[in-house]
């Protein structure tokens, strides 16, 4: 498998602030991944480390086999979106569309002009004019529309509502299946992307939590439901995620199960299901986690 970006013992410090932490990592070539993780846990570090916007403190970065920092050869194959993307005073949006073809060689200009109906964003107006909403999709457009072989959306969509974010989605998977390209997407929205994602990276506290493929990372953990009796007699000395119960039923997360056990869980009349990756997430970032991932 070919990667498009590799990454070695990479660490970031801002003074005494470690923000990346002896990171070390690749991301396959045309697959979609997630960059995961809880608020000041090292991502837009990381992405502005990888598109060659920062200077790593120890370690090293290769995308497409080469250095990034003021590489225009790599730089020109990525698309970095970010939520704070800044334009100049006088521009509107269809300045930007107008000169993102100078920057992107696989720019398609007849896309960028559906997504702008789709995303209904007024052309003409002044960009200092447009709401939170219409400025996040000019971005998204812009990462959609260059067809980067390497895209990075930083929390792209701060402003947009469902039905935006859903265009967003359904035009990036679309696309992707007929242009594949690497997409790396971080977002605290885990449900809403969990069905985009094949790979995630989790990040926490600067440090590679979880770097694993999103169905194995979605079979770690199962919900047993059924009667309180039989689910406790089930789950028995197993690590629990999470426990909910009301009445005479219980509803119990428990940590991955082989197929024996799944088995002995439908014959004791247990039902089974999948728990959402949200939910993975946020236990294994939670402080108190340590036993889940240890058993992992
Ligand atoms: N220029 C800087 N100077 C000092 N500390 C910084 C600087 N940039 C980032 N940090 C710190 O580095 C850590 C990682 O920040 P980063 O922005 O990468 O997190 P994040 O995972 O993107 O968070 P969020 O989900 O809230 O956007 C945080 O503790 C942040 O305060």
């Amino acid at each position: 498998m070919t990667s498009t970006i590799e990454v070695n013992n990479l660490t970031k410090r801002f003074g005494k602030v470690i923000a990346v932490n002896d990171v070390s990592f690749s991301v396959a070539e045309n697959k979609i991944y997630g960059l995961l993780g809880r608020n000041g846990a090292g991502k837009t570090t990381l992405m502005q480390l990888l598109t060659g916007q920062d200077f790593a403190s120890e370690g090293t970065i290769s995308l497409f086999g080469q250095a990034p920092v003021e590489n225009a050869k790599v730089l020109q194959n990525t698309c970095f979106i970010k939520e704070s993307q800044r334009y100049p005073e006088d521009f509107r949006p269809k300045d930007v569309f107008t000169t993102a073809p100078w920057f992107f060689a696989n720019w398609d200009q007849k896309f960028a002009e559906r997504l702008v109906a789709d995303f209904r964003l007024p052309l003409d107006r002044r960009i200092k004019k447009l709401s939170r909403g219409q400025l996040s999709s000019i971005g998204v457009i812009v990462g959609l529309a260059s067809r980067a072989p390497l895209t990075f959306f930083d929390e792209p969509y701060l402003g947009l509502d469902a039905v935006a974010r859903h265009i967003f989605y359904d035009r990036l998977l679309e696309d992707y299946a007929n242009h594949p390209r690497t997409v790396v997407l971080s977002t605290h929205l885990i449900d809403e992307v969990s069905n985009l994602l094949e790979h995630v990276l989790v990040i926490d506290e600067g440090a590679m939590l979880i770097n694993e493929d999103a169905e194995t990372l979605r079979n770690r953990a199962t919900t047993v439901v059924g009667m309180k009796t039989a689910v406790d007699a089930f789950v028995g000395e197993r690590t629990v995620l999470q426990r909910d119960g009301i009445g005479g039923l219980s509803s119990v997360t428990v940590a991955g199960l082989n197929e024996s056990e799944r088995r002995e869980a439908t014959a004791a009349g247990l039902e089974l299901s999948p728990v959402s990756l949200q939910q993975l997430i946020i236990h294994l970032t939670s402080t108190e986690t340590t036993e889940f991932e240890a058993s992992a």
